[in-house]
């Protein structure tokens, strides 16, 4: 679903590697956890899965596209392909829960009647039911967090890449989040999940992949936050 063949990214002439010479490969239905200390390398891991930025040099493979020969063009339908979640939620703070939702499906072009169906059962899988005409402001971070998983899922994408989505949350409400895109995850949802929360990590024995200033020092199955080694 996501390969790296030999991956390096360089930002600045000059620079060291924020990447160094990646490859791995994730499969389709996959949950993957991202770790390492901060700068080691896992937000450029996710941005480069997006095309949002492009490496250096090496091949990146996403939903069987090839990313380095992907015309410009293509990238909104890779990108149809790929539900995002970030610490901060990127909410739209002027629309509703509602609205904040539904605008990922307007922006695809898709017909109102389809938008009014499954936008309520989005919301209702992320519990959050009963909420829809709220604005980001009245309600919680866990609650917000929870329309930003909405949003990205709606469009039920193969693929969602999360950026310590639980980074701004304290632990029990961290754990809800954690339980709900592992319940994503089991409808056939490849996940991967930058993260620096140990307990999660621990707690869910998932695949770990460990990156240190740019390498990958560790590819763990059921693995924990802290390296074995
Ligand atoms: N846009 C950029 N321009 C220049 N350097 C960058 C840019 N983005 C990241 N870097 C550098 O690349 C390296 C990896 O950064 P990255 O954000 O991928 O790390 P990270 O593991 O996600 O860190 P954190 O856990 O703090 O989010 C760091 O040295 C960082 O300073």
């Amino acid at each position: 679903m996501i390969r790296l063949e030999n991956v390096t990214k360089i930002y600045a002439r000059g620079a060291r590697p924020a990447l160094s010479s990646i490859s791995l490969e994730i499969e389709r239905g996959e949950f993957v956890f991202l770790v390492g200390a901060s700068g080691s390398g896992k937000s450029t891991f996710l941005r480069l899965a997006l095309r949002e930025e492009r490496p250096t040099s090496g091949t990146i493979l996403v939903a069987g596209k090839d990313l380095s020969t992907l015309s410009s063009w293509k990238v909104p339908a890779l990108r149809r392909q790929i539900g995002a979640v970030f610490q901060d939620f990127r909410l739209l703070p002027n629309k509703t829960v509602f609205e904040n939702v539904a605008f990922a499906l307007q922006v695809i072009g898709k017909p109102k009647h389809h938008i009014e169906t499954v936008v309520p059962d989005v919301l209702e899988m992320v519990g959050l039911g009963g909420k829809e005409k709220r604005r980001p402001h009245e309600l919680s971070g866990g609650e917000q967090q929870r329309v930003a998983i909405a949003r990205a899922f709606v469009n039920r994408p193969p693929i969602l890449l999360c950026d310590e989505p639980t980074g701004n949350l304290d632990p029990t409400t961290s754990l809800g989040i954690m339980r709900l895109l592992d319940r994503i995850n089991r409808t056939g949802t490849t996940v991967v999940m930058a993260t620096h929360d140990d307990e999660i990590v621990d707690q869910m024995r998932k695949r770990v992949i460990e990156l240190s200033a740019g390498e990958l020092v560790r590819d763990q199955h059921r693995g924990v936050y802290g390296s074995a080694r």
